[in-house]
């Protein structure tokens, strides 16, 4: 589980967190809903400690520091080497400390050998993407952050990352960000709302049955 205590976290005046308490639970798929700027990649950094804070962010009661190995993060600006290709990034990132040619195997279930050994400054948008869902793969981490994934991905890659996603939530605890509520629909366990400074956890609500957009119109707008 993450708990988080008391979080805060202003721009100069604007108090984008405020006195957040909340706790996500392990192996599940938590989904943090809300409107443009209501503070949900801040969130997220806060999280991996991009961004400095006041409050506690604790991993299974540990320190983000004595866990940094089990958390990955994903989101648009995560850092890649440009310069170099796919698989040496792959291979540069994986702390699972796979072989090369491990992360190889695994990463051409998301993208061509040729693509893979092109620099990734030649990459796509959902190129991009698709090397760091290969990431996730080849680290298996615990902890799994994943802000606006589903932006930029065609169709069946959509759909496949859904798949993966189900599969990974039985050993990872997920916190996905995003709009793009058909994607989002039938696949998260777990809702939150980020609106005036405040993040709150819905509770008893079957997730199954109702649809976010409708959440959204009722809980945001
Ligand atoms: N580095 C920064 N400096 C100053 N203000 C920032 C910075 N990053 C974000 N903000 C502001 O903090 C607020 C929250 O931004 P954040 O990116 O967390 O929103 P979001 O919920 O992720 O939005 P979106 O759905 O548009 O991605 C916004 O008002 C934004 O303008």
């Amino acid at each position: 589980m993450i708990t988080i205590t008391n979080l805060s976290k202003n721009y100069g005046k604007n108090k984008v967190l405020q006195d957040v308490n909340i706790n996500i639970p392990e192996n599940k798929i938590s989904f943090l809903m809300g409107e443009n700027g209501a503070g949900k990649t801040t969130f997220i950094k806060c999280l991996v400690q991009l961004e400095n804070y006041k409050g506690q962010i604790l991993f299974d009661e540990k320190e983000f520091q004595d866990v940094r190995d089990e958390v990955l993060a994903i989101y648009d600006d995560a850092p890649l080497y440009t310069n170099l290709s796919g698989i040496e990034n792959l291979d540069l990132m994986n702390f699972r400390k796979l072989k090369k040619k491990e992360c190889y195997n695994i990463a051409l279930k998301y993208l061509s050998g040729d693509i893979l050994k092109r620099k990734v400054s030649t990459y796509s948008y959902g190129q991009r993407k698709k090397l760091f869902i290969a990431l996730v793969e080849i680290c298996s981490p615990k902890y799994l952050i994943m802000d606006e994934i589903s932006n930029g991905l065609d169709y069946e890659s959509m759909k496949g990352l859904k798949k993966s996603l189900k599969e990974w939530s039985k050993n990872m605890t997920i916190i996905l960000t995003g709009h793009q509520f058909d994607f989002y629909n039938n696949l998260i366990d777990e809702l939150y709302i980020v609106k005036d400074s405040q993040i709150t956890y819905f509770e008893n609500l079957d997730l199954n049955k109702e649809n976010l957009g409708d959440i959204y119109d009722e809980n945001i707008i």
